[in-house]
């Protein structure tokens, strides 16, 4: 794509013109009202509060915030109203209890054009294309759905442990390997055994590509600039910016396991999985409009969204049971006594193994992979405790700042699964739902997810023991761990 490109001037012209719009926007008054905005850190025209913020780690400012100016912080990022929600009290009264008004995405037309994320239900306005998502969601993935999915999930997590043992120094790519077989077993019924296998190499580059694609960043300037769009693809560095060749990657990664389960479904070998439940269910439907489109991307949508997530909780829960060998050793003791040797835990013994159950709540609580939610959007304006939030503000629940809240949880940093039990030994009732998000954008795969991550848990503990790399001497290789969590818009 050369720079002479008709297209990319004319691109160029929209972008001078889309900053020249933000600019107006951020510089413009805020509107006189009797009620106040929440309070906030004061903005600087153009930028609003951008310079203030830590934009690769922005929740560690809200949580800042937080201690400043309390629970619901506002401020503006390029002229862009933004209301942070740093408790779980305030997240569910806005998010849950007024989720008919809160249930919008900010608008991201450009970089679902332009890089093809119009499969991406997660970024969907709300509306009835979202809705008739929802619906395929709420007919082929509720909980009782999801339960029968538990021996797929069980026999890969037995699988994850026997790669863990052979070749411990690629657990992350065990994991990885583990949490996508289950989503394509799920979504697609795609069987992922061993070798290489077109479907998940597909999808892992379809994914690795969105990582980059889909970050605060870069919708950012793609919005403000959308020329970015058409930068060459082989320009070392910014070419991953390329619109055409990220399309590209994204439509391989929906179509390739779609059309591997349409063949089965023809073949008559298709078993129980979301697309072939949607696609029977739905086909007479006359209330979706090209339900098949709507299938297809439904399961692009699942599949990038369930992948990595699942992915990156493991791996923390890899780090904790490294760093707090007394957490490991606690559940490996009880697994001990209630399962017994002679076989793998199974999800009928998950009520029984309640410190399990801690750790497990202890994993999504201590380094929460989505540390700032996803952002809802305010449909029109309100008023809330008193404070105004006008129509389209971006509503952010810091999920961090809730699982870090010293008064609910003392010594947040530390791994600490007892923190979940009560006086006389019953688990309590706090089971970081939030880490699922809120109202009607709540994740509709954590019943899959749950029974993901519990069981990869308890058959690792189980069997294996987890602990710091030995050097060649036999000492301890002592490290650093180093957080870093992907941000969602
Ligand atoms: C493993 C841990 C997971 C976590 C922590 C997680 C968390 C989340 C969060 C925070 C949201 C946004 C909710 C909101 O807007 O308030 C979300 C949305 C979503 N998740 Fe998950 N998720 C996980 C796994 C999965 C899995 C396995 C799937 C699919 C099988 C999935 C599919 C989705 C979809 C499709 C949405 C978009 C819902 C919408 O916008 O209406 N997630 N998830």
């Amino acid at each position: 794509m050369a720079l002479r490109d008709p297209a990319t001037w004319s691109s160029l012209t929209l972008g001078v013109g889309a900053a020249l719009v933000v600019v107006r926007w951020a510089l413009r008054d805020r509107r006189q009202r009797d009620e106040a905005y929440p309070p906030g850190p004061s903005p600087i025209p153009i930028l609003g509060n951008l310079h203030q913020l830590d934009t690769t780690q922005p929740w560690l400012t809200y949580t800042a915030w937080k201690e400043q100016y309390g629970d619901v912080v506002y401020f503006r990022q390029l002229g862009q109203d933004v209301v942070v929600l740093n408790t779980e009290e305030a997240a569910e009264d806005v998010l849950d209890n007024r989720s008919a008004n809160y249930s919008d995405r900010m608008d991201l037309s450009i970089i679902f054009n332009s890089y093809g994320m119009k499969f991406f239900m997660i970024l969907e306005r709300y509306g009835d294309v979202w809705r008739a998502y929802r619906r395929l969601f709420q007919q082929c993935l509720r909980q009782d759905i999801a339960k029968t999915f538990r021996p797929a999930q069980s026999q890969r997590a037995h699988e994850l442990v026997e790669n863990l043992a052979t070749t411990p120094e690629q657990f992350y790519d065990h994991i990885r390997r583990y949490s996508a077989s289950v989503v394509l077993k799920v979504v697609y019924d795609h069987d992922l055994r061993g070798g290489e296998d077109d479907v998940f190499n597909t999808v892992l580059e379809g994914v690795d590509m969105m990582n980059k694609t889909v970050t605060p960043a870069n919708i950012l300037l793609v919005s403000v600039f959308p020329f970015l769009q058409y930068i060459p693809a082989w320009l070392p560095g910014i070419g991953w910016r390329n619109g055409a060749r990220c399309r590209k990657f994204l439509t391989d990664m929906i179509n390739a396991p779609f059309d591997a389960l349409e063949k089965h479904i023809s073949s008559g070998y298709a078993n129980g999985c979301f697309g072939a439940d949607a696609l029977e269910k739905f086909r007479d439907t006359d209330k979706i409009q090209d339900f098949e489109t709507l299938v297809r991307n439904a399961c692009g949508a699942l599949y990038s969204a369930g992948e990595e997530t699942t992915g990156s909780i493991l791996t923390v829960f890899m780090l904790a049971m490294t760093l707090f060998p007394e957490a490991q050793r606690r559940a490996q003791e009880e697994i001990d006594r209630v399962v017994g040797p002679d076989r793998l835990p199974d999800y009928e013994d998950r009520a029984s193994l309640t410190y399990l159950e801690a750790v497990y709540r202890e994993t999504l609580r201590w380094k929460p992979t989505g540390a700032q939610g996803i952002a809802h959007a305010a449909v029109n304006e309100d008023i809330y405790k008193g404070y105004y939030i006008p129509k389209g503000c971006v509503v952010i629940p810091n999920v961090w700042g809730m699982s870090q809240n010293p008064d609910k949880y003392s010594n947040p940093s530390t791994f600490m699964p007892e923190r979940f039990f009560r006086p006389d030994g019953t688990l309590n009732d706090d089971k970081i739902d939030y880490v699922f998000g809120f109202g009607r954008r709540v994740c509709p795969g954590r019943h899959v997810a749950t029974n993901s991550l519990w069981m990869a848990m308890a058959s690792i503990l189980a069997s294996l023991k987890i602990e710091k790399v030995k050097d060649s001497s036999g000492n301890i290789v002592e490290f650093e761990p180093e957080w870093f969590c992907a941000t969602t818009m």
